[in-house]
């Protein structure tokens, strides 16, 4: 079993998996009249075949206890994914570079700070949504498609100092 402490989330810290979607700190420009700011391209959203568009989906997630245990790592080779909270919840994160092999000296855990989402690249290993505290609501970017899903045993316990 990988024992693992989750680490607060950063976009430097999360480079090697994807980008943190997160407006505060992050350029802007005005639109509307003034009237609105606009954070482009946060993420980019990838799907890497033409079968089906992109797909904008709300998941409600019930909360997880922890420690976190985790009993499998998946990964969407044809699409990111991506997560954004609707009431500011806070979620953790586990995550492995993309790649066939997950090493797992490579895994990280990460716990957000309720204002930041996350888009995982195409093919980054990930444990599945795993939300904290309370019912969570979650705008989510994907491919979708039951054909883009490879999952992986792997037994971790995720603690939040
Ligand atoms: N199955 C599904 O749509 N959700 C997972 O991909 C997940 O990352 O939670
Ligand atoms: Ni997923």
């Amino acid at each position: 079993m990988l024992e693992l402490k989750a680490r607060k989330l950063t976009p430097a810290a999360f480079a090697a998996f994807g980008e943190v979607i997160d407006s505060r700190g992050s350029e802007s420009f005005p639109i509307n009249n003034g009237r609105t700011r606009r954070h482009h391209a946060l993420a980019k959203v990838d799907i890497r075949d033409t079968t089906t568009p992109p797909l904008i989906s709300v998941f409600v997630s019930q909360p997880v206890s922890l420690p976190l245990e985790v009993e499998l790592l998946e990964r969407h080779p044809l699409g990111s994914q991506a997560f954004v909270p609707l009431h500011e919840e806070r979620f953790i994160v586990v995550v492995a570079p993309p790649g066939d092999a997950i090493d797992p000296r490579e895994v990280r855990a990460f716990v957000t700070d309720c204002r930041q989402g996350v888009n995982y690249r195409a093919g980054t290993w990930h444990a599945i949504h795993s939300v904290l505290e309370r019912e969570g609501e979650f705008l989510v970017v994907d491919r979708g498609g039951a054909d883009n899903l490879d999952e992986r045993e792997m037994r971790i316990r995720v603690v939040v100092p």
